[in-house]
C-alpha cells in the first residue's frame, strides 16, 4: 500500500502525511497517507461534476453491474480484513461478518435497480377532450439529484465507509461519489477506494464517478460539504460532527440537504409479564447486545425502561452478572476511548445515578471497560443529562413507580433510531398505549430482539426523529435510502423523441409504470 488517495483514475500523494494508529496498541503504522488539499477535495469535486451527466443517464443494468463488480473487487483485496483489524480493534470475526454485509448490501441494490420502482415512474395520459379543459400528457420520473458527498465511519470501516451503504445507495441513484475516509483507518478505505477504482475501470464509466480524499482536518471535510458541485451529503458520526455540516451546507448559496446519522440511545422497554416469565435471560441477552463491538454501535441499547419490583431486581442481577465478567475491549480510536471514559464518570456522577457494576478492570491500551447504571424514573425526567448517549458500552437502567411513569421518561427522550419492547402476550395491551409515542420517537420498533444488528433489506428503517437523523424522512440502510439521492422530475408533452428511456411510451426499459392511477 503506498498511502495515496485517490482523485477519478488517479492515485495521489502529497508532502503532508498522517498515519493510522494501531487502537489496540498505540502504535503508528505504515505507511504514511498522504492528506488531500483544498485545492484535491475541489478537484475531485469537478470530476464528479464532469461525470454526473453520463453517469447518470447509464442505464439500471450498467449502474447494477457496476454495483456487482464493485463488490467482486471487494472480495478479491488481499488483506483488507488484517488491515481493518489493524486500525480499528475490532475481531476478524466481526470484520469478516462486515464485509459481507458489505458486499450484500451492493448487490441488492443492483438487485433493485433492476427492479425498477426506484424510477417512480408515474404517466398520466392526455385528455384531449376533457371538458372544460383538456389536460396535457404528464410523465413523471425520478432522477439522481448531483454529486454526493460521503463521509466514512468509524465504527464501520467496512458497511458505513467508503463503500458503505451511503456510496451504495448514491451510486446506484446515478450519483457520482466524493468519499471523505474516516482518518482512523485510511489504509482501509484506500483498499475499498481501490476496488471501486477498478469497478469503475471495468465498467467503462466516467473517472469522476469516483474519488476518495483523505485527512484528519475539519477544514477537508467542510471544503467538501462547502463544494458547490456537492449535491448532497452521507454522514454517520457525532453529533457534534453531524450538525457542524448541517450548518455548512444550510449557510452555502446553494444549500443542499445532509442526511447525518448522528445520535441514539435506543431505549428498551421490559413489561411486566415478559419480565417475571425470562428476567434472567433477558438480562443476560440485554449485555449480549449492550458490549457487542465495545457497545460501539449507533443500535446500542443505551437505556432500559421498566416498573420497579422483585422482576426487575433479577433482570438488574443476571445482568450485572453477566456485564461484571465482561472483559474491557479494545475501542475504536484513543479520543473514542477517552470520550467514553468521560462519559461514564459524567453519567455515574450525577445525582440520583448509582453504579451497578462494571466490566473487569482494564488490561491495555484504549480498552472499554463496560458500565452499567441504575436510576429512578423521576431522577431521569428531572435531568436531561442522564440522556445523553455515551458512545460505548454503557447503560442505564431506570425504575419507573408506575405506568404513567414509564410515559414519562419516554416522552422526554429525543428522536432515536430505535425503541425495543420485550413483552408476552398480556403485555400488548400495555405496549399498544405506549406505541403512539414510540411511533413519534424512533425509526424502528421490534419485539423481543435486541436493536444492534440491522438488516439490509426493502423494509428496513435506520433513521428517526433528531438527533438520531437530521432528516426523519429516510434511512441510511436498506434499500430506501436511494431516495434520498433522487429527485422528481415531470414532463409535459414532450414528444417521445424527446423523453428519456425510462418513461417513453413503448417503455423500452421494461420499468414499472403507474399509468392514470393505475399499476401496468
Ligand atoms: N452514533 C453513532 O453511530 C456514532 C458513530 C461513530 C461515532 N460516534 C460519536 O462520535 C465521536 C467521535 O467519533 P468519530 O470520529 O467517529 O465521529 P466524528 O463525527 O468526530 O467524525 C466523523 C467524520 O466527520 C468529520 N468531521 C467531524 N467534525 C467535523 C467538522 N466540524 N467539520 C468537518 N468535518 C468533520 C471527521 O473528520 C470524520 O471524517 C465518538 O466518540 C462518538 O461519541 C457516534
Ligand atoms: O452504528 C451504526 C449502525 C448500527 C448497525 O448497522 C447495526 O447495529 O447493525
Amino acid at each position: 500500500m503506498d498511502g495515496s488517495f485517490l482523485i477519478g483514475a488517479r492515485a495521489v500523494t502529497r508532502d503532508d502525511t498522517f498515519r493510522a494508529i494501531d487502537p489496540a496498541t498505540n502504535e503508528a503504522l505504515d505507511p504514511a497517507f498522504a492528506t488531500s488539499s483544498l485545492d484535491d477535495v475541489a478537484e475531485a469535486c469537478r470530476l464528479a461534476a464532469d461525470a454526473f451527466d453520463t453517469y447518470r443517464e447509464t442505464d439500471p443494468e450498467t449502474r447494477a453491474a457496476f454495483l456487482e463488480a464493485i463488490a467482486d473487487e471487494i472480495e478479491a483485496v488481499d488483506g483488507l480484513i488484517e488491515r481493518a483489524v489493524r486500525e480499528t480493534g475490532l475481531p476478524q470475526g466481526r470484520i469478516t461478518g462486515e464485509r459481507g454485509r458489505t458486499t450484500g448490501q451492493l448487490r441488492l441494490f443492483a438487485k433493485l435497480l433492476c427492479q425498477g420502482r426506484w424510477a417512480g415512474v408515474v404517466i398520466d395520459t392526455a385528455l384531449p377532450d376533457r371538458q372544460p379543459l383538456p389536460r396535457a400528457d404528464l410523465r413523471q420520473r425520478r432522477i439522481a439529484l448531483g454529486p454526493v458527498a460521503v463521509f466514512g465511519a468509524s465504527n464501520f470501516p467496512l458497511a458505513f465507509s467508503v463503500a458503505g451503504g451511503d456510496t451504495a445507495s448514491a451510486l446506484a441513484a446515478g450519483c457520482p461519489v466524493v468519499v471523505k475516509g474516516h482518518p482512523a483507518h485510511p489504509g482501509t478505505s484506500l483498499l475499498v477506494g481501490r476496488a471501486i477504482q477498478a469497478a469503475v475501470r471495468k465498467c467503462g464509466l466516467p473517472e469522476g464517478v469516483f474519488s476518495l480524499v483523505q485527512g484528519a482536518s475539519n477544514a477537508l471535510g467542510g471544503a467538501l460539504v462547502a463544494d458547490p458541485h456537492i449535491k448532497a451529503v452521507g454522514f454517520t458520526g457525532s453529533r457534534h460532527g453531524g450538525l457542524a455540516l448541517v450548518e455548512i451546507a444550510q449557510k452555502r448559496p446553494e444549500p443542499i440537504p445532509v442526511y447525518a446519522e448522528m445520535s441514539s440511545i435506543n431505549p428498551v422497554l421490559l413489561f411486566p409479564h415478559a419480565l417475571a416469565a425470562r428476567a434472567a435471560d433477558l438480562g443476560k441477552a440485554y449485555v449480549g447486545s449492550l458490549t457487542m463491538g465495545a457497545g460501539q454501535f449507533c443500535t446500542n441499547p443505551g437505556i432500559v425502561v421498566a416498573l420497579d419490583g422483585p422482576d426487575l431486581d433479577r433482570f438488574v442481577d443476571a445482568a450485572a452478572e453477566a456485564l461484571g465478567g465482561a472483559a474491557p475491549q479494545v475501542m475504536l480510536t484513543g479520543s473514542i476511548h477517552a470520550n467514553y471514559d468521560k462519559g461514564v464518570t459524567l453519567l455515574g456522577g450525577q445525582s440520583g445515578v448509582e453504579t451497578i457494576a462494571r466490566g473487569t478492570e482494564d488490561s491495555g491500551v484504549n480498552r472499554g471497560r463496560a458500565a452499567l447504571f441504575g436510576t429512578t424514573g423521576a431522577a431521569f425526567v428531572a435531568n436531561p443529562a442522564l440522556a445523553d448517549e455515551v458512545f460505548g458500552a454503557a447503560s442505564i437502567v431506570i425504575r419507573c413507580a408506575d405506568k404513567a411513569e414509564v410515559a414519562r421518561v419516554l416522552e422526554g427522550l429525543e428522536g432515536q433510531l430505535t425503541a425495543t419492547l420485550q413483552l408476552d402476550d398480556e403485555d400488548v395491551e400495555d405496549a399498544r398505549a405506549l406505541l403512539p409515542i414510540l411511533e413519534r420517537k424512533a425509526g424502528r420498533i421490534l419485539a423481543n430482539g435486541w436493536p444492534t444488528g440491522v438488516e439490509v433489506s426493502y423494509a428496513m428503517v435506520h433513521g428517526g426523529p433528531f438527533p438520531a437523523t437530521s432528516d426523519s424522512r429516510t434511512t441510511s440502510v436498506g434499500t430506501a435510502a436511494i431516495e434520498r439521492f433522487l429527485r422528481p422530475v415531470c414532463y409535459q408533452d414532450l414528444p417521445d423523441a424527446l423523453l428519456p428511456k425510462a418513461i417513453q411510451r413503448a417503455n423500452p426499459l421494461g420499468l414499472p409504470r403507474l399509468i392514470d392511477g393505475e399499476l401496468e
